[in-house]
């Protein structure tokens, strides 16, 4: 697509009233949310507003929407431990001039400094030559983590969605556990959820366990979470498993776990840290199981010399510098590999799955997807529900992709069939066209800064990329299904999917001043809608 567009998300100005919040700038969006900076009006204290839109989903979606939105809101005002975030109050948006908020739950919550991610992010940035080195106040984070987590188990809950995204850092040094949308209640010893995870941080038991297309999760699902993020703490933004896209990561998980590779820890991780590592990342469920998160955090306390784990110290040096970075077992630069543990062949028996974010959670069906199969709906046909057919010339593995991302938009007359048709237009369904000429790039032909207004993470892997289809698809479904909005706002009903393809083409504006396809893009709309027409018969 050439042409740019104003973005279609929440965008509240500076000095907005949420109750008695006024909104000072965003601090960022998630897949689900959009987290605001603000201020008490009566005596300035800071907090952060994220806003849950759930009513502008289409029935079915607000439904599950707004059950997680209870979820993140039960579990926000019932906890209250000096390691999760605080939620001050739960409020309803009421504001008729403001479609896109009216009717948002808003959770107001104690303002963080950045997240973990941030943090790494920033080491990562600082690192030279390839070196890294754990974390200033690694020990002091790591405690707070595992102490948050006791907690949260502690209650029957599984947070389900560890990452470092999801740990705030506090303007004091506090360390908290946020995002609890996808935090599920323990039923017995286990819950189901949709497939679902962050890639880098899903156990690998994550890829084979499911029930009716859900998964099992349970607690040892965030055990395994924290083993990763100690790893990455301990070394700055280190993987215990290399590669270089969480895929490949994944995909090391998994051989580990099968006995096809062994655990190589990164050489410069102490041997305390290391042994409590590699028992997180037991590759069984059972057998990491055996290591309650109570347990964790003593022992991450020990390791890392650490007495409390309240606020205080973060970046001021107090927590883990000099004696307590590295804990009883002290600094060792390159101590012997941890002894090897024999790791049997696993076909993973139990399963624990971390949730993901909710919006996607909203979208997926999980196995039972007819397109997850390749296969059309039983009960209707391709061409009334817009389903991609199984005889169709869609690869395969872009089927699911392509229903999630129609799935997002709450119109139906964008379906997986339309996109299916223009991605084919557009790009042929090659991951890597390229059109430098016209600055267009990947399967869905984006502009890279017009994608930056419209990006998605699609396959949840931390980052959003032009490049690949399920960012691009994602982020071209939230554009075509904004574009059919500005057409229905006008009046303009007829020949939408011509109009939606056009619109990719140029602009909504465009079209919408042009009264329908502009010529120059005509043939580019033939196409789209004989490819539409193969789809839908
Ligand atoms: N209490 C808070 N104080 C300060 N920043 C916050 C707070 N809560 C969230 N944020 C920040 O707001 C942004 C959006 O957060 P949000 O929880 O909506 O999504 P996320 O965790 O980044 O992504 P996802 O929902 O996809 O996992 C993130 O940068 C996050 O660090």
């Amino acid at each position: 697509m050439a042409e740019g567009e104003a973005t279609g998300r929440l965008d509240l100005p500076a000095g907005y009233r949420v109750g008695d919040w006024e909104l000072t700038g965003p601090i960022g969006a998630g897949s689900w949310g959009v987290v605001y900076a603000a201020r008490a009006v009566q005596d300035d204290t800071p907090v952060a507003v994220k806003f849950l839109p759930t009513q502008l989903l289409p029935p079915g979606q607000r439904e599950t929407m707004a059950e997680l939105v209870r979820r993140e809101v039960r579990f926000s005002l019932e906890t209250r431990h000096p390691n999760v975030v605080r939620t001050r109050e739960v409020l309803t948006v009421h504001d008729a001039d403001r479609p896109e908020v009216d009717g948002a739950t808003a959770l107001v919550m104690d303002r963080a400094e950045r997240s973990l991610q941030e943090l790494l992010a920033t080491a990562a940035g600082e690192g030279t030559g390839g070196l890294r080195g754990p974390l200033p106040d690694a020990a002091h984070i790591l405690a707070g983590v595992s102490a948050g987590l006791a907690h949260i188990h502690e209650r029957g809950w599984v947070h389900g969605d560890l990452k470092p995204g999801n740990v705030l850092l506090g303007p004091g040094g506090e360390v908290w556990l946020a995002d609890f949308g996808l935090t599920v209640e323990l039923d017995g010893t286990h819950a189901y959820v949709p497939p679902l995870g962050s890639l880098d941080h899903v156990p690998p038991e994550w890829w084979s366990d499911r029930e009716g297309g859900h998964s099992v999760v349970r607690r040892t699902a965030d055990i395994w979470a924290f083993g990763v993020l100690a790893h990455q703490v301990l070394t700055g933004g280190l993987h215990p498993f290399s590669g270089s896209t969480p895929r490949a990561r994944a995909l090391g998980a998994q051989a580990y776990a099968r006995g096809n590779a062994e655990l190589r820890l990164d050489n410069s991780i102490p041997d305390g840290w290391r042994e409590l590592i590699a028992d997180c990342l037991e590759p069984e469920h059972a057998s990491r199981a055996a290591l309650g998160a109570r347990e964790l955090a003593a022992r991450v306390r020990e390791t890392g010399g650490e007495g409390s784990t309240g606020g205080g110290g973060f970046g001021r040096g107090r927590a883990g510098r000099g004696r307590g970075l590295w804990g009883l077992s002290g600094w060792s630069g390159h101590l012997p590999a941890r002894r090897r543990r024999r790791r049997l062949a696993v076909v993973a028996a139990a399963v624990a799955v971390p949730l993901v974010a909710a919006g996607s959670v909203v979208l997926l069906r999980g196995d039972d997807d007819p397109a997850a199969s390749g296969s059309a709906t039983p009960s209707a046909s391709p061409s009334a529900t817009g389903a991609i057919p199984a005889d169709s010339d869609v690869p395969r593995d872009l089927r699911v992709i392509i229903t999630r991302a129609a799935r997002q938009c709450v119109y139906e007359d964008v379906t997986p069939a339309l996109l299916a048709a223009m991605l084919k237009a557009e790009s042929g369904f090659d991951a890597d066209a390229r059109r430098p000429r016209t600055d267009e790039y990947g399967i869905a032909m984006w502009t890279p800064a017009v994608f930056k207004s419209w990006a998605r993470d699609g396959d949840r892997d931390g980052d959003k990329d032009y490049m690949s289809p399920p960012d691009a698809i994602s982020a071209m479904a939230g554009y075509v299904c904004w574009i059919d909005e500005q057409y229905k706002k006008k009046g303009m009903h007829d020949d939408l999917p011509a109009l939606m393809a056009a619109g990719y083409r140029t602009s909504a504006r465009t079209v919408i001043e042009e009264g329908g396809v502009p010529a120059r893009v005509r043939p580019h709309v033939n196409r789209v809608e004989r490819y539409l027409k193969q789809y839908t018969g």
